[in-house]
């Protein structure tokens, strides 16, 4: 498919976003007429007044004309607002099935391009990108439709009333049309060049206030925030550079149409001079033609907001087009339903897609149904991406991994989520309530399992201090805080809940008291009780009852083993780490 072809695709994909329903679409079209028209029959009634006051028409008769002008007036500025007021909402309901669709998508694309979009990025373009086109629809119907429509209106009925202005009127809005055209393909670069500076101002800005923390503790906020000066100068100046383009066109516009006007003016005085038409005809045709002026006026202004949404539904349709490169299974395949799911991984090869450098090779590991495995080694050697493909984020380069018989690639991905759960040490609390937080925003069980869960991983008298106990919210700027200890017990109560087969957990590596630590203890082991199991230890200690060790080094495996074998033989690698780390066999 040719870049053009791909670009009208996915732009059609997102207007389908927008389209209305029939009879929303079918009210708009009247409302859009009746903006349009009513200005149209206010002319003829000045006319008619010019030339019955000259006419000696009585005062009675000249009012009514009058009332009859205001009413149209009124009627044109409510058709206005009529407008404006179904546009505005048919752009929102769109724009949010829009939204809808787009932060779905974005969910669940693969974790390769989230770790190359920070999460500041992504809102930009699913809602900043989004604000653009809506804002954009209305100014459409409002402004370009209405405006074009008027125009449209206004020559032919000047051409009715006198052929050689309606000609030079015509002449006239040819010439700017054109140049209004030419004109917007300079914009639009500088338009997009604003936007792409702004998403990347806002993925700075997110990024550094998520890590303000290890800013602050490092004493790096001076940098952080001069980097995001430069970042804020630069969208400034992009911004500034798509303005003065938008500002020079709209005076150019002034210039040319106040010479027109005058033009059009000379004409219809000439034409009165001369006994071709009343001096009501001339004011008629001079005031049709200063309303002109007022669409082109508004069409120049939207072309900035039509680059703007251009760029946003290019942009948009771009996100959309992003496909997952973890292929879906053409005949996918279910896990065993219930009880601890086996584990194999085998003779596995990896490189990460964006740098295509090999982080594993060639690791084999089998766990048999109940089993658990303590992956151990250094930092960077290996143990999360092997977390990482048993959850299938992302898949092998070489070799495979069969959870209860099945390869990953081949197994339906719904049963992936469902009997596979991770438990991460980053455990993200969301400012929602304490049975969101813990379902995840699933339809919750009864408050009583909720409970009964909380109280077996030890935040029984948690939950009790809680003010409004499930209901309380947590996180974000107003809710409950949450202790570094109490969210990791959270995040067992999370997976207790989902009930997996099984169990992949990244230990957390911060430090906690003694006490909260041996609650975890006790909240994994009932945890991996009935369950596989693969733990990603920090501390040593904390694998005093798995069944298997592997350690890691450089992506292989270096050793594998039971572990009280391993512990038993003093020259094994683990136990070497054991005597070292002071840890007691
Ligand atoms: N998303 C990623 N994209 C590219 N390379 C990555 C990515 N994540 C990790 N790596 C690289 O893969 C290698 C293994 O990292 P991994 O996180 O699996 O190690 P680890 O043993 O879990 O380390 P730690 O104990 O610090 O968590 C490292 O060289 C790391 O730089």
């Amino acid at each position: 498919m040719t870049t053009t072809t791909h670009r009208a695709t996915t732009r059609s994909s997102v207007l389908r976003h927008l389209r209305p329903g029939p009879r929303a679409a079918a009210v708009l079209v009247v409302s859009v007429a009746a903006t349009t028209v009513l200005p149209l029959l206010a002319p003829p009634l000045t006319a008619h007044f010019v030339d019955d006051a000259i006419g000696g028409a009585s005062t009675r008769h000249l009012v009514l004309i009058a009332a009859g002008y205001l009413t149209l007036a009124v009627a044109g500025q409510v058709a206005r607002m009529l407008t404006a007021w179904l546009a505005t909402g048919l752009a929102w309901d769109g724009t949010n099935r829009l939204r809808e669709t787009l932060a779905g998508h974005a969910l669940g694309l693969d974790m390769a391009y989230h770790g190359r979009h920070t999460p500041g990025e992504m809102i930009e373009r699913v809602d900043g990108d989004v604000v653009a086109v809506a804002e954009f629809v209305v100014a459409f119907l409002l402004d370009v439709v209405a405006g074009v429509l008027l125009l449209a209106g206004v020559l032919v009925i000047v051409f009715a009333v006198d052929p050689r202005i309606g000609g030079f009127l015509l002449v006239y809005c040819v010439l700017a049309g054109y140049a209004m055209a030419r004109a917007q393909r300079l914009a639009v670069p500088s338009a997009a060049g604003a936007r792409a500076e702004g998403a990347a101002f806002f993925g700075g800005l997110e990024e550094r206030l998520a890590g303000a923390e290890d800013i602050r503790a490092n004493g790096a906020g001076e940098h952080a925030v001069h980097r995001l000066y430069q970042a804020g100068s630069a969208w400034y100046w992009a911004n500034h550079r798509s303005g003065r383009i938008g500002v020079g066109l709209l005076a150019g516009t002034w210039v040319a149409f106040a010479a027109g006007t005058a033009v059009a003016l000379g004409l219809a005085a000439w034409g009165q001079r001369s006994g071709a038409i009343t001096v009501g005809t001339a004011v008629l045709l001079f005031q049709y033609t200063l309303m002109v002026r007022a669409p082109f006026e508004r069409l120049i202004d939207q072309l900035r907001q039509y680059q703007a949404a251009l760029a946003g539904i290019t942009r948009i349709g771009d996100l959309l087009a992003v496909r997952r490169t973890l292929p879906a299974p053409a005949d996918p395949r279910p896990l065993p339903a219930t009880g601890p799911l086996e584990l194999s991984v085998e003779g596995v090869g990896f490189a990460y897609p964006d740098d295509g450098e090999q982080v594993l090779s060639d690791v084999t590991l089998s766990l048999a149904p109940g089993e658990t495995l303590g992956l151990v080694g250094r930092t960077g050697s290996g143990k999360t991406s092997i977390a990482r493909l048993v959850l299938r984020l992302y898949d092998p380069t070489e070799g495979a991994v069969r959870v209860g018989g099945v390869d990953l690639r081949d197994a339906d991905p719904g049963a992936v989520r469902r009997r596979i759960c991770a438990v991460t040490q980053d455990v993200q609390i969301f400012a929602a309530g304490v049975r969101d937080n813990l379902t995840l925003f699933r339809p919750p069980p009864a408050d009583r399992v909720l409970r009964d869960v909380l109280v077996d991983v030890g935040l029984g008298d948690w939950l009790a201090s809680l003010p409004d106990g499930l209901d309380t919210v947590l996180g974000g700027a107003s809710g409950s805080g949450v202790s570094a200890g109490e969210a990791q017990l959270l995040a067992l109560a999370r997976a207790f809940l989902a009930d997996p087969g099984l169990v992949v957990m990244d230990e957390a590596s911060s430090r906690l008291d003694p006490a909260t630590e041996r609650r975890i203890e006790r909240s994994v082991d009932r945890l991996l009780t009935g369950r596989t199991g693969v733990i990603i230890a920090h501390r040593l200690s904390s694998l005093s009852r798995v069944d298997k060790i592997a350690v890691i080094d450089g992506g292989r495996v270096v050793e594998y083993g039971r572990r009280e074998d391993l512990v038993a033989d003093p020259t094994s690698r683990f136990a070497r780490m054991l005597d070292l780390a002071g840890v007691s066999r």
